[in-house]
């Protein structure tokens, strides 16, 4: 029997995300999360970022007024020389991350959660992609800056966009990059019963 999937609620605000599982063929409701994304004191990036993710789930799975049973909460930031690159606030902002990542690698953190309302047990994952661009001019950063696209992107780019130009490599998960480690919440959806990819994905 095929499951329900419109027992999956995605709580991301982020068309990256909602076009990533609705790829695979996926039903899910979308309901943006509100929550206080500040760094607590003495956390690690990896920390953050599962921490985010699953606050994201819960603040959704704990409305009275959405229906569902699996509640996937993510976040995805840049981490380059410890530090965090979260959205860039301006263009003085986007510019000073972008001549930090040039001519060099970085990582990328996705972490995700999914929250079973059920049995009230969460999956956290966090997947590390290492990111290589290569030299920017800055003539190059303007014109990327004016593109708009750094606007609401962690470390002010979009590897699915035009910020392409500037990757070199990649090590790891390329949906990770663009904000949700696919193939990994796959397996997890697969396995807990909520999803089922092809015929006989539950009965194995
Ligand atoms: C590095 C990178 C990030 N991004 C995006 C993915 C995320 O949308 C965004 C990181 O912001 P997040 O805070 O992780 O997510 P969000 O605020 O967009 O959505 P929500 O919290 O509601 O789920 O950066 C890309 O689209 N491409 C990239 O190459």
């Amino acid at each position: 029997m095929t499951p329900d999937t419109s027992n999956i609620v995605l709580a991301s605000a982020s068309p990256r995300r909602r076009e990533l599982l609705a790829g695979l063929g996926i039903d899910f409701q979308v309901v943006p999360s509100q929550i206080d994304e500040d760094r607590l004191e003495g956390e690690s990036a990896e920390e953050f970022v599962r921490r985010l993710s699953r606050d994201k789930a819960l603040d959704v799975a704990n409305r009275s007024d959405i229906d569902g049973r699996w509640f996937i909460g993510s976040d995805t930031i840049v981490v380059c020389d410890q530090q965090i690159l979260g959205k860039p606030t301006d263009h003085d902002d986007a510019r000073r991350m972008l001549q930090m990542l040039s001519g060099r690698s970085h990582q990328v953190m996705s972490a995700y959660t999914i929250h079973d309302r059920e049995t009230e047990e969460d999956i956290v994952r966090c997947e590390i992609t290492e990111v290589w661009f290569r030299p920017l001019t800055g003539r190059e950063i303007e014109g990327y800056i004016a593109s708009g696209e750094p606007a609401d992107k962690a470390g002010s780019y979009a590897i699915q966009g035009l910020g392409a130009f500037m990757v070199t490599a990649i090590h790891g998960s390329y949906t990770s990059v663009v904000g949700l480690p696919l193939s990994q919440i796959i397996s997890d959806l697969i396995q807990l019963g909520a999803v089922a990819l092809f015929a006989d994905d539950t009965s194995a």
